[in-house]
Parts: C-alpha cells; structure tokens; sequence
C-alpha cells in the first residue's frame, strides 16, 4: 500500500504523519538566525478544567506520577535561549505548584497569582515582568505564551515563532479545520457555513514583542477579559499588529477532555519506547541473544553494551529502557548496579527508566525452593527500585539447541519485552515471566 503524503493543505494531517514530517524538518532545518535577545515565557495554569470533569484540574493530573505542567515547563526549561517561564496558577494551587517545582527540578519557573480568566491570568503573568524589584523576572524583548496543557512543543516551532514575533510584533501557530465553521441562527438551524479552506485553528504557542501585548492587554475592555479567547486579537485590535502565522504539528493540540490525557499519555509512552540500550554480559550465549534481540527489535533504535560500567554512562544516558541478560545463576547485581548509576545521575528525575531483566536458563530446570526464593528476591527488589522511579521487569528463557524451537522463544521474549516497555505497567513490576 502508498503511503499517504503529508501535506500542508487545508485537510487536517494524520497523526501517522507527525514522524515523517519531524524527520523531514530536523534533516533540512532551516538555519536560524540564533535567539541574541530575551526570551520569556508565560503558561497560563489557572483554569479548573471543567471539561475534564476530574477533581483535580488538568494541568496537574499526572501521567507517570508527574504533573502535566512539568511536562509543558521542561519543554521550555531545556531549550538555553529562554529565560524565565512565569507559571500562572490560582491561589489555592500556589503551594502544590511550589511543590511541583521543586519535586522535578524546575529551575527556570516564578509562579504568580491567575485570575477569574484566562485572559486576566495571562495578563498577571505578563506584570510580573513589570517588578523592578524582582531580578528573576526582567522584562524581555519577546514573550511566549503557550497553554500549560499543550506538553508537546518542540524547538522548532517555538524558534519560529519567537523570531517571526521579534519582526513582526506578533505570531502564532494554527493547524487546518478538522471540521467546518457554521453559524447558526437564534431558533437553532443553520445560518451560514464559513469556506472551510480559507480559515484556520488558533492554537498556541504564540509570540509577541514584549511591550506590544503588554500594551493590548493594557487597553483592553472588561468584555475582551471576561469573554475573549484570543491574545493575537488583541494585539491586533489594540495595537494594530497584524500576526504571522505559523503552521505547527498535529501534537501541539490542547488537553480539554478526559480523553485527550490518555492521547497524552499514548505520546508520551510512545516517545519514550523508541530506543533501547541492551546490556549483554560476559556469556558467548548471552551475545549472541543480545545479537538477535537487536535483530528483532528492528523498529527502536538500540545499542548492545557487555555490561552497565561507568564507562558505558554514555549509553546509558541515551535512552529509559534497558534489556539486560544474564545466564543460569547470576544474581541482580548487575541491575543494581545500574539502578545505582542511575540515582547518582538523576536519570530517573523526569522519565520513568524500564530494565527488563532476562535471564537465560542454560541448565535444566531448578528445584522448587529455589525458583520461589529468586522470585521473592526479584520481587523484592522490584518494589524497592520502584521508589526511585525504576521499573522492574523479569523473563526466563529456556535455552534450547532446537533452531526452530529457539527462533520461536526470542521472538516471544521481543514481543514480551516490547509490550514492557511500551506500557511501562507499574502493575507488572516484579513479575518473573517464562518464554
Ligand atoms: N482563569 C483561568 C482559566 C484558564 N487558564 C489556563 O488557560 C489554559 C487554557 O484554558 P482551558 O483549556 O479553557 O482551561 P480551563 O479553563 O482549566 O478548562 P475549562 O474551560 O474546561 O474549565 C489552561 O492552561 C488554563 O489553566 C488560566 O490560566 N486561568
Ligand atoms: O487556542 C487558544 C487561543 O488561540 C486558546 O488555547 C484557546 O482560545 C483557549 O480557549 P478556551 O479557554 O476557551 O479553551
């Protein structure tokens, strides 16, 4: 079957697309001129969340025991162009924000008080640059504004907008209609449909020159804070600045319902299980299955390793899963050694890390007793990784010298290993399975 193009027509893109286009981008990105002027950012967090209908509001739901919000801050935090991110959360999460914070490390954030709006929230965000007493916040040239609950926003995009809001005063990312615009009369039938083709989605991140949306929000009416939705508006309206418009990809969508934090959670655990780093041991058998699992692991990008020493740090930095063999008799000791590279590197701060321990059963079968003790400690040792955010699998396979027999239970340990990783099941964690 052709694989459909990706195109940047009015149609809306299959979200299949967004890799090939990422890749396309990254291979022929433009030559930026470099960000030499302040950058800040603000992230409206105040709202409730409505919509989503849970007691806690969205932007501090968690997806891997952190916070949304730590997601969209770490998606700003890492990029070294930008200054501080002004978070803007109500009053009564003031104290969870700090929390959060500190808990994930965030070093860039100032958090302020919102507002009843999204646009007074936004416009508190934009005064605490105006404090000359406070150092952490001097007024930037450019400021970003993105919703706290669009985690995906990547460098690219947020460049462009950045250098198209210096030029232009403002900017701002859309996506094509999935559905048509319609009005509708006051009895409820169809008034008129608006041409599909000539009109976009507003989504964000949106840039402006610093002193323009501070200016709008400035003159802006009571009505423009209690009803408005639009910042590019308001520059628009109240400081006459046309905005650039910039097409972005199909994850800069935002988390509005309940379903969009399980799309979110998708992306993210998709994200996440795109590399391996396989740690193969010292045993002729061992290298040779870590040979065919890289064989068999074909769609992530993997790394064979003999073992987890400090001189591997490279590898191990590189990515959150890791296969690690051992054949008939070999304790942990090799997982707890990397269990322990990974606390003194703080590699487990952000992301949850998988091993997926693989023993190789050379010998015939092992007493009773002595499989149930292995199992405890195996068990054990799971629960107790899990604290530093290490999620712990386990699979026996039995060594056979039958070639089809063989070929058979490594494809059943990549199928096991693969679904592992991709689901990153705390549940799972501790569980000793046999291909
Ligand atoms: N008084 C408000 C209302 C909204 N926001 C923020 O604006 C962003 C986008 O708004 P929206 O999706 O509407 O969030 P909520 O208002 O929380 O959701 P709902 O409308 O469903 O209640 C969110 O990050 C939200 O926290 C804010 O900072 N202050
Ligand atoms: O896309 C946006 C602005 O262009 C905003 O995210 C959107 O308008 C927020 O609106 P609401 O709070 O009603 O969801």
């Amino acid at each position: 079957m052709q694989q459909e193009r990706c195109s940047s027509s009015d149609r809306p893109l299959d979200p299949g697309c967004l890799q090939a286009r990422d890749a396309e981008r990254s291979a022929d990105r433009p030559a930026c001129a470099p960000v030499d002027f302040p950058v800040a950012v603000v992230l409206p967090a105040g709202g409730s969340g409505e919509r989503v209908g849970l007691p806690t509001p969205k932007q501090f739901c968690t997806i891997f025991n952190r916070p949304l919000i730590s997601y969209t801050i770490q998606a700003f935090e890492r990029l070294p162009w930008i200054g501080t991110v002004v978070v803007v959360v109500s009053k009564e999460n003031h104290d969870l924000m700090l929390n959060i914070v500190q808990k994930f490390n965030h070093t860039k954030v100032n958090v302020v008080h919102g507002g009843t709006t999204r646009h007074r929230s936004i416009f508190n965000g934009l005064q605490a640059f105006c404090s000359t007493s406070n150092s952490l916040t001097p007024k930037p040239k450019v400021v970003i504004i993105h919703d706290a609950v669009r985690p995906f926003v990547e460098e690219d995009l947020l460049l462009k907008i950045t250098l198209a809001a210096k030029e232009q005063g403002a900017s701002g990312a859309i996506r094509p209609l999935v559905s048509t615009i319609i009005a509708t009369s006051s009895e409820g039938y169809l008034d008129h449909s608006l041409e599909r083709a000539k009109y976009r989605a507003s989504e964000m991140p949106q840039g402006f020159l610093y002193d323009i949306i501070f200016q709008a929000y400035q003159r802006c009416s009571e009505f423009d804070f209690e009803f408005g939705s639009e910042c590019l508006h308001l520059a628009l309206q109240y400081c006459g600045v046309n905005a650039k418009l910039i097409e972005g990809p199909p994850t800069l969508w935002k988390v509005t319902y309940k379903r969009d934090l399980a799309a979110a959670e998708a992306i993210i655990k998709e994200t996440l299980s795109r590399s391996a780093c396989i740690i193969a041991g010292a045993e002729a058998e061992a290298a040779e299955l870590a040979k065919t699992l890289q064989k068999n692991l074909n769609m992530m990008e993997t790394d064979v390793i003999p073992c987890a020493k400090e001189s591997n740090a490279e590898y191990l930095s590189k990515t959150q899963n890791f296969i690690h063999l051992s054949t008939t008799g070999s304790n942990f000791l090799g997982v707890l050694e990397m269990v322990k590279h990974f606390e003194d590197t703080d590699h487990t701060r952000l992301y949850p890390v998988v091993i997926v321990w693989v023993q190789l059963n050379m010998t015939k079968q092992s007493v009773d007793s002595q499989k149930t003790d292995e199992l405890a400690a195996f068990r054990s040792l799971a629960s107790e990784v899990i604290q530093g955010n290490v999620l712990l699998y386990g699979i026996q396979i039995e060594h056979t010298k039958v070639p089809e027999q063989w070929e058979r239970s490594v494809e059943r340990l990549t199928q096991i290993t693969v679904a592992l990783i991709r689901d990153r099941n705390a549940a799972l964690t501790g569980q000793l399975l046999h291909v």
